[in-house]
């Protein structure tokens, strides 16, 4: 499979140069050349296949010839290696959880799927690579958890200073090995922005890839749960609508390559705390990124969402077109924590900030007779310690996946702009 720049200035190029590059030398980020849907008896019969079949039909044409089947079907069995359950939360809601790996949120999948297909295309170590990585708080400890200890490979997590929850700071900054943290006195937009300069820069001479959903290999795993999902509710016999708690947008344009796959998807809904630029560019057709604002739900402080220019690439660059399939809504810190305590006093599940606001994007909606609504739970409550405990009567038990790092030492590198990032990078 080929993939083009979505800013149409630089060749196309192959899955493995746009997984080794991250991003293409005229800063767009890459797109496929052609989405073909899978079989309609494919997709009527799902619940005939497992989860790794599902996901090996759904990736293999976005690869190609480019990693044997053999292979990609193993990158798959270690990837898809955890539950995605589905939680009834009422008669027509349910909770997809997407946070029982390693991390505990949804960027697990594609960080581990991403990790190995560049350990396949670098095989034999030639090169040393830096993986640049901006994070609002979940995709830096997925990243580094992935890639932790890969041979040739160098990760450099950004983040925003005094943005990120005390465990997902912890998560991204003590693995150590060839893991680097740079705390970063901005907020993610300057982090995100910095990564894609250095990509630009002539003076960097190392390798560059990202890991952030940019890079086809982080963002294109991510349709998997939305196959997974209608796997689980294909008995139901309801039109599904999906809300999506959305940031920097990877995650809902993943699954509306599924739906592109032939996935019978109703609707899908952008959920946002009050970095609205997505919800406002709906309502007035302009498009207009600001500078991201601090929430409870931190890892969506997102003020220029990388991936809303692939959603509009899925839709012909048409917004009435992207309105009959889309929606997106804007919901504050006190309608979160409101939400938040709604769900647990009238079903006792514990949501937290980030899957009350895709909870919240559904009851904006209003789900019709004939549908049925699957909110994205993408981390655990224990991601968001603080917020949970006292927005809610709740102790949160610590996972284990999360003790192993919670007592360790921060060890972080404090940068305030582009030259810090480059002089590290220089070093
Ligand atoms: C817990 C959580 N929810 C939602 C999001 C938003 O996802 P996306 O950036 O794919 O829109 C993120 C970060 O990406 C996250 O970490
Ligand atoms: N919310 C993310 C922001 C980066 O998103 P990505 O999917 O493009 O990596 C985070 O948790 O870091």
């Amino acid at each position: 499979m080929n993939y083009y720049s979505l800013h149409h200035t630089s060749p196309n190029t192959t899955f493995k140069n746009a997984v080794v590059q991250g991003l293409a030398k005229d800063r767009g980020i890459y797109f496929p050349e052609n989405t073909t849907p899978l079989s309609k008896d494919f997709i009527e019969n799902i619940t005939d296949y497992s989860n790794h079949e599902i996901a090996f039909e759904a990736i293999k044409q976005f690869v190609g010839d480019e990693i044997p089947a053999k292979k990609l079907k193993a990158i798959i069995a270690a990837t898809v290696s955890f539950d995605f359950p589905l939680i009834k939360i009422d008669d027509n809601i349910a909770s997809l959880e997407l946070f029982h790996g390693p991390t505990m949120a949804f960027k697990d999948v594609g960080a581990k799927f991403m990790a190995q297909c560049l350990e396949y295309f670098n095989k034999d170590h030639k090169e040393e690579i830096t993986v640049l990585v901006a994070t609002s708080g979940d995709t830096g400890g997925a990243v580094a958890n992935g890639f932790l200890g890969a041979k040739g490979v160098n990760v450099v997590i950004l983040y925003p200073s005094g943005k990120v929850s005390d465990v997902q700071e912890k998560q991204l900054t003590t693995l150590g090995q060839n893991i680097t943290a740079l705390e970063v006195d901005g907020v993610f937009d300057d982090c995100q922005e910095m990564v894609k300069t250095a990509f630009l820069d002539t003076d960097i001479t190392k390798k560059l890839t990202s890991a952030n959903s940019i890079n086809v290999a982080r963002w294109l795993p991510q349709m998997f749960y939305f196959f997974f999902a209608y796997k689980a509710l294909k008995k139901i016999n309801k039109e599904l609508v999906f809300s999506v708690p959305s940031g920097n947008f990877g995650n809902i344009c993943a699954g509306i390559m599924a739906k592109k796959l032939g996935l019978p998807i109703q609707h899908f809904i952008a959920a946002t705390n009050i970095n609205d630029t997505v919800p406002n560019y709906l309502i007035d057709g302009i498009y207009n990124p600001k500078p991201s604002k601090t929430t409870i739900s931190n890892a969506m402080d997102v003020g220029n969402p990388s991936n809303f220019i692939r959603i509009r690439e899925l839709f012909n660059n048409d917004l009435e077109l992207l309105k009959n399939t889309f929606s997106s809504y804007s919901f504050s810190d006190i309608e979160t924590r409101t939400t938040m305590k709604d769900i647990y006093y009238n079903t006792g599940y514990v949501a937290e900030p980030h899957g009350a606001i895709g909870y919240l994007g559904l009851k904006k909606y209003g789900l019709k007779e004939n549908e049925y609504g699957v909110f994205l739970e993408t981390a655990h409550p224990v991601k968001f310690l603080d917020v949970v405990e006292e927005t809610l009567p709740v102790q949160i038990e610590i996972p284990e996946q999360i003790q192993k790092v919670i007592n360790n030492k921060k060890v972080a590198i404090p940068i305030s702009n582009y030259e810090g990032l480059k002089s590290f990078l220089l070093k």
